[in-house]
């Protein structure tokens, strides 16, 4: 089938199962070969094709609510809400997002990116219904990763007490990114092999009427059939005493198994929970068989062969730097534990997995949990490392004002993919961290400008005992600089002169250091001369430095791949009026107030003028303002 053609769900229900099953194939087969091209989330929608066909067929979108937890399995409710001309764009700039988008499509009804949110999305959404007296179905789809999160706990217990009808769908195929972990996880595991025994079961009943004597090998088959029952009953009993009736497991790439229980569940009154197994990856091999969630999310990859296109890059990951130079320091520091919530992959913690197994945690998808352990973990002189990408440490911000700042404890976050992350899009750029830890007590942050840097920042947090400390890392890799064979702590607070300078003082870190000296490079070329200043330290700031910058009374630029409002920059403003620096033109670049969509960085950056002709342009304005006296505090 050309799925280009299709404009809408509706076709589906005039179509026999065979047909689906080719439907099925076709979407299969579009899907391997447009990621092959446009990189993306592979393996978690090879998995739910026939799933999300059939909930098509069975329900009416978007009158039925399908919320798509996480929503990187959206691709094939896209393709068959019409959308299948746009995937050669998928998670480009202007491009198709790679997860549910309201202005996309009226069959996109919540947006996701973030886990474990569908359940109380749900929830809101069948309140809504039942106070409108309305009577469409809301359902939401959870994977058995999604469901290791603690908002999702939230909802079930909600749901289940208030027995509003909603259609939960489990989509459970042993994976998170990784292989999935936790006793949620094992109790899931029991269910499908229960499942299975469950077949057994019927079979066996039907062989033990047609046997008149049973005894020996029949029997105590009878017996491990009773106990795989037990831990069906009891597990699917979980769900049953949180308040909801538990359909499955069922094969959930078997349209008539389930076009069958959804129709089921479809006319069942109150909260329903279907637990469908599934295979990530499903129909082709290089993702079916991957164990370790390389194909989760990929960039493009070679169709014929599995081979990924690799980075061009020689330089290290930020996420490798970072986790090695731990593992190392961990070598002769037994204090030193890593917790990750459910990305030891991304977070390239495997090595130190593998070296330090008792002293490696992945937590599921629980930052909350991450932090709070990592806080208790610090109370007993241990040195915890929480490797936590920027945009989910949102998700724990009360438990490090709480638990850790509050508390003052010695834990080194690793605030990984800090700063633009690009085809993610929205729901990932890692751009507010520094605005909502900036003002916490106790609270250092720090930005290497380099790798090489970047080792010695993982010394400087493991050697720190004052409390708090947090490193910012970018997604991707370093800028391939040499690398000192000893690492050194750095002295907290301290700046780095980069490029001396007369006429004006660009202040940054991190990431932008480079477009700050190619600005300097630029400027000095039209006469002048800009000071360039590593600001690495983003709290607590160098201020003898900068008590030396005001007084020199020249202008001042700082740069941040960081929202404006209660960033760095604001830092600065800050320092300049409580000490009286009231003649000095501060101006700042930064990510602006409104949400940044996906797309490559580069791009992403070009857009919202956050690039080294911005900086000149700035720089140029002031300093030949300057020239005509006055002045102004931005
Ligand atoms: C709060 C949060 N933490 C971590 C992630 C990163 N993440 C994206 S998908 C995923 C695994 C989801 O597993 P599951 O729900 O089982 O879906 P599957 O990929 O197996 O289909 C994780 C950890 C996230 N999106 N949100
Ligand atoms: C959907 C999701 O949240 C993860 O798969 C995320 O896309 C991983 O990001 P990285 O690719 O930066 O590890
Ligand atoms: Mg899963």
């Amino acid at each position: 089938m050309d799925l280009h053609s299709i404009t809408g769900p509706s076709f589906l229900k005039e179509l026999t199962t065979k047909q689906l099953e080719v439907l099925s194939e076709d979407i299969r087969r579009f899907l391997i070969e447009n990621l092959s091209r446009t990189g993306g989330h592979i393996g978690p929608n090879l998995g739910v094709v026939e799933l999300t066909v059939a909930l098509h067929k069975v329900f009416d979108s978007p009158s039925d609510k399908f919320i798509w937890d996480v929503g990187h399995q959206s691709y094939v409710h896209k393709i068959l809400t019409g959308r299948a001309g746009q995937f050669d764009t998928l998670r480009q700039f202007k491009g198709l997002c790679g997860f549910p988008k309201r202005n996309e499509s009226d069959h996109d009804v919540w947006e996701t990116g973030h886990s474990s949110t569908s359940l109380s999305a749900a929830m809101g959404m069948a309140a809504a219904r039942d106070i409108k007296k309305d009577s469409n179905h809301v359902i939401p789809i959870i994977g058995d990763g999604a469901l290791t999160g603690g908002m999702a706990f939230e909802a079930l217990n909600h749901i289940g007490h208030t027995k509003t009808d909603m259609i939960v769908i489990l989509n459970d195929n042993e994976m998170s990114i990784a292989p999935n972990v936790g006793a949620m996880h094992s109790m899931l595991g029991r269910m499908r092999t229960a499942g299975k025994y469950n077949k057994v079961k019927d079979d066996l009943e039907y062989l033990l009427k047609k046997v008149p004597a049973v005894g020996g090998r029949l029997a105590s088959t009878a017996e491990r059939v009773k106990d795989s029952l037990k831990y069906l009953v009891v597990s699917g009993m979980f769900f049953e005493e949180m308040g909801f009736t538990y359909l499955g497991p069922i094969d959930g790439h078997d349209l008539e198994e389930l076009e069958d229980n959804l129709r089921y569940a479809k006319k069942t009154k109150g909260p329903v929970l279907l637990h469908v197994v599934t295979k990530k990856g499903k129909g082709f091999l290089p993702a079916e068989q991957d164990t370790i969630g390389t194909w989760h999310g990929t960039g493009p990859y070679k169709m014929e062969t599995g081979d990924l296109v690799k980075s061009s890059s020689k330089a290290p990951s930020w996420s490798g730097l970072v986790a090695e130079t731990v593992r190392k320091l961990a070598r002769t520091d037994e204090r030193i534990v890593a917790i990750t919530p459910a990305m030891p992959v991304g977070s390239k913690l495997e090595g130190f997995a593998s070296e330090f197994p008792d002293r490696m945690f992945d937590v599921g998808i629980a930052e909350q949990h991450a932090t709070t352990m990592a806080a208790g973990l610090a109370t007993q002189d241990m040195k915890p490392f929480l490797a936590i990408y920027s945009t989910f440490l949102q998700r724990a911000y009360d438990q490090v004002v709480h638990d850790i700042c509050r508390q003052n404890l010695n834990v080194f976050i690793g605030i990984d993919r800090s700063g633009l992350v690009g085809a993610d899009g929205e729901t990932h750029q890692g751009v507010f961290d520094i605005a909502f830890l900036r003002h916490l007590p106790n609270m250092v942050i720090m930005m290497p400008k380099d790798e090489n840097e970047g080792q010695h920042m993982v010394k400087t947090a493991i050697d720190y005992n004052g409390g708090p400390i947090a490193l910012r890392y970018p997604r991707g890799n370093g800028l391939g600089v040499p690398m000192d064979e000893e690492l050194k702590a750095l002295p907290i607070g301290s700046w780095e002169v980069l490029q001396e300078g007369t006429d004006a003082v660009i202040l940054t870190f991190g990431t932008t250091i480079p477009m700050a000296l190619h600005a300097a490079e630029q400027l000095l070329e039209q006469g002048i001369s800009a000071q360039v200043v590593n600001a690495r330290f983003i709290k607590p700031m160098d201020e003898a430095m900068l008590h030396s910058i005001f007084e020199r009374n020249i202008p001042v630029v700082t740069i941040e791949e960081a929202v404006l409002q209660g960033g760095f920059g604001s830092a600065v403003l800050e320092f300049a009026q409580e000490n009286g620096y009231r003649e000095t033109v501060i101006d700042r670049l930064g990510i602006p107030d409104h949400f940044i969509e996906h797309g490559d960085v580069s791009e992403l950056m070009d857009e919202i003028h956050l690039n080294s002709d911005e900086v000149v342009r700035v720089v140029k304005k002031w300093t030949q303002s300057k020239k005509q006296a006055g002045s102004t505090i931005l």
